[in-house]
């Protein structure tokens, strides 16, 4: 970066458990007055208009101060824009910037900003949902909408909700078409991958390759207690490849009709319901300033 490039930075004081206040009363250890400008968000979506507004005034990068939720609303305001997304980590998942090698700490993360590097990386859409990390329909898109209507954040009560809602959840059948092939299968899980975790390194696809121009994509068919601990085992250690449990594709594009509507995420924010879905991959579409 630049000494003349200006950093937008864009905070979501709802995200995760650190105050937005902490953050930015950190941010002038780091630069110096003239290069930034501090915003907070007032409403979900704000982010995106913020970013755009930013890109369109000429800040050369917005940093999106949150978690994935945030980082997905300002991403989608910088798409065809002149403007880098940065990351200041400070959700509960933190998956692209988990991904992107982005220092957890959020001290870390300022104090990189100068020496990180421009780079372009993949973006995705779902039923033209932008998307830069995971999206997926299923029982994943039914915990993300049970998990948006919970007060309580943070990974302990996400496990607690999946536990309690995993014996809940009827898995559907879906049609699906992906490099000029057709197939039926039952899905209790589908998920699209653009990056390799979730977040909490959690890795639904650790072989992501986020500047490839393919989605990463795992179909779990149906998933028994039994099978859902060697899962989640395997999501932690990287090995669900080798769990037998998953099937795993790489597309640029796929399409998906489902016998019952069935709820769907993007970036781990629930979308709705629906019973078809077009998912594809904008290959390099958007800049972002990252540690090499
Ligand atoms: N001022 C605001 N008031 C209420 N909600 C907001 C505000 N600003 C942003 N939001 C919403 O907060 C939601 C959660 O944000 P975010 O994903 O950044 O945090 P998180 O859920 O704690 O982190 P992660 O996604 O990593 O688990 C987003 O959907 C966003 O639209």
């Amino acid at each position: 970066m630049q000494e003349s490039d200006k950093i937008l930075f864009i905070l979501n004081p709802k995200s995760g458990r650190q105050s937005a206040v902490d953050v930015a009363a950190l941010i002038p250890q780091y630069l110096p007055q003239s290069r930034y400008e501090i915003v907070l968000t007032e409403f979900a979506g704000h982010a995106t208009e913020l970013a755009r507004h930013g890109a369109k005034e000429g800040f050369r990068v917005v940093a999106a101060v949150g978690g994935d939720g945030t980082v997905n609303e300002v991403a989608r305001g910088l798409l065809g824009t002149q403007a880098a997304l940065a990351i200041i980590p400070k959700g509960s998942g933190n998956g692209l910037a988990r991904h992107l090698k982005i220092p957890m700490q959020v001290s870390q993360a300022l104090k990189d900003l100068s020496t990180n590097k421009f780079s372009r990386i993949d973006s995705c859409t779902i039923n033209e949902h932008p998307f830069f990390c995971t999206a997926g329909l299923g029982f994943d898109g039914y915990i993300s909408g049970v998990f948006a209507n919970n007060s309580r954040r943070g990974l302990r009560s996400y496990v607690e909700l999946v536990l309690k809602e995993f014996l809940k959840f009827k898995p559907g059948k879906a049609a699906i078409k992906l490099n000029q092939e057709n197939f039926e299968t039952p899905c209790f899980v589908l998920t699209f991958a653009n990056a390799s975790q979730y977040g909490n390194n959690a890795y639904i696809a650790p072989m992501a390759d986020i500047r490839d121009g393919l989605l990463d994509i795992c179909l779990i068919p149906d998933l028994s207690m039994r099978k859902a601990l060697a899962v989640s085992y395997g999501l932690l250690t990287k090995t669900i490849a080798t769990t037998g449990h998953a099937d795993f594709f790489t597309s640029p594009e796929i399409t998906v009709k489902t016998e019952k509507p069935m709820p769907f995420h993007a970036d781990g924010e629930y979308v709705g319901e629906a019973s078809e879905f077009h998912v594809e991959i904008k290959p390099l579409s958007l800049e972002v300033l990252t540690p090499q």
